[in-house]
């Protein structure tokens, strides 16, 4: 089966050349990708795509409910990647990380209406902190990929746990904020009339209303713009992204399949670095020493991925006065929900 062709994939490059197809395919290395939540509104649909991707040879599918029946549901898709699921019992955690070199984690509860992503903390911080434990021990070398929410909190009580595991690598453990990426793309070429494959827009800071920073003046459609009531809308719209579907959902739960493109989307491009492709770029959240002075430790910015996962990570550039006052709104609500996962993770290791 040919993969998918999709003129949005360039959309999610944050800095590359534009592609036409949702995964693109140069390398002759394969990765083992393991998906932990995998039978959850994204983890459906992710495991679809994950399956679809022909850099994928190998997938196992772990959740504590279903996996064993969408395993086999998907692994009747002519495609080369080996599907397995495996339940709670009998060591299925471990089974399903035996081996893997991408962990992707879309476990746990989403919002409902009038919910924050933080609301989410506390039961999804013990969920990530068990699947960390496990993937430190089992896959100690896998690259993470966590989309459990709050991503802000998240990504470092997964850091957390592999630093007392002795095991940390701050170049393999990203936060998925493609998303956000995504939804700039779109919501801007339906501005601009530009095709969204061609409109890219970096966002940076981290995943949460006002710490995810569009940076419209690095577009190339970004002029069409202008500073004042639509700009404030726009930025606003694309902060917001996820309320927006919350909302329509109702009390449904959040983004699924736009969440399951976006991270599908990050995982080939990681899948392609790590097997030597050249320029691969995307705005990610990490461990960055851009804003460590002021408390920052994680931040999303444009990320050069290569061999060992992040390559170079990108300062934010040149911005304009309403996007610094974005930046300043950002970094001491991304410090708190850092410092609130440190904290929760050191006091319930
Ligand atoms: N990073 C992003 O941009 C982004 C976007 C959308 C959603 N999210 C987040 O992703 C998470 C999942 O969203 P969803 O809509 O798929 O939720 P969902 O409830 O549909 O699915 C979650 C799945 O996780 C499973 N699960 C729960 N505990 C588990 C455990 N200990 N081990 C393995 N699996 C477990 C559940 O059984 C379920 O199948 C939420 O926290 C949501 O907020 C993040
Ligand atoms: O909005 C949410 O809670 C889910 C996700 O983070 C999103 O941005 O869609």
């Amino acid at each position: 089966m040919l993969a998918a062709r999709s003129a949005l994939r360039a959309s999610m490059r944050s800095g590359a050349a534009p592609s036409s197809r949702l995964f693109s395919s140069s390398a002759i290395n394969n990765k083992a990708v393991a998906v932990l939540g995998a039978s959850g509104g994204i983890g459906q649909p992710l495991s679809l795509l994950l399956k679809n991707d022909p850099l994928v040879t190998k997938l196992s599918l772990f959740d504590i409910r279903l996996a064993p029946g969408v395993a086999a549901d998907i692994g009747h898709v002519n495609t080369p990647a080996v599907t397995t699921g495996y339940g709670a019992e009998d060591n299925g955690l471990e089974k399903a990380l035996e081996g893997a070199e991408l962990v992707v984690i879309p476990a746990g509860v989403p919002r409902k209406p009038g919910m924050t992503r933080d609301d989410l903390f506390n039961t999804n911080a013990s969920i990530v902190r068990d699947l960390a434990k496990a993937a430190a021990k089992v896959c100690p070398k896998a690259h993470l990929l966590i989309i459990s929410n709050p991503v802000n909190s998240t990504v470092p009580i997964v850091a957390e746990v592999f630093k007392k595991a002795g095991v940390y690598d701050p170049k393999r453990l990203f936060g998925v904020t493609t998303l956000d990426v995504t939804r700039a793309s779109t919501f801007l070429s339906g501005i601009a009339s530009s095709h969204p494959a061609e409109t890219i827009v970096p966002c940076v800071g981290g995943h949460s209303g006002p710490t995810i920073v569009p940076l419209l003046s690095q577009a190339k459609q970004g002029s069409a713009v202008k500073a004042g009531e639509f700009y404030e809308k726009l930025v606003h719209r694309i902060q917001y992204g996820g309320d927006e579907v919350v909302k329509a959902k109702v009390s449904a739960g959040s983004a699924t399949l736009s969440m399951a493109y976006a991270a599908a989307v990050f995982s080939n491009s990681l899948i392609r670095a790590i097997n030597g492709e050249g320029n691969v770029v995307e705005c990610t959240y990490v461990d960055s020493p851009l804003y460590k002075d002021q408390g920052v430790d994680f931040f999303s910015s444009k990320v050069t991925l290569g061999p060992e996962g992040v390559k170079e990570i990108h300062p934010v550039g040149q911005i304009t006065p309403e996007e610094e006052k974005l930046l300043e709104a950002c970094l001491p609500e991304l410090s708190k929900n850092i410092k609130k996962g440190v904290q929760w993770v050191s006091e319930n290791p």
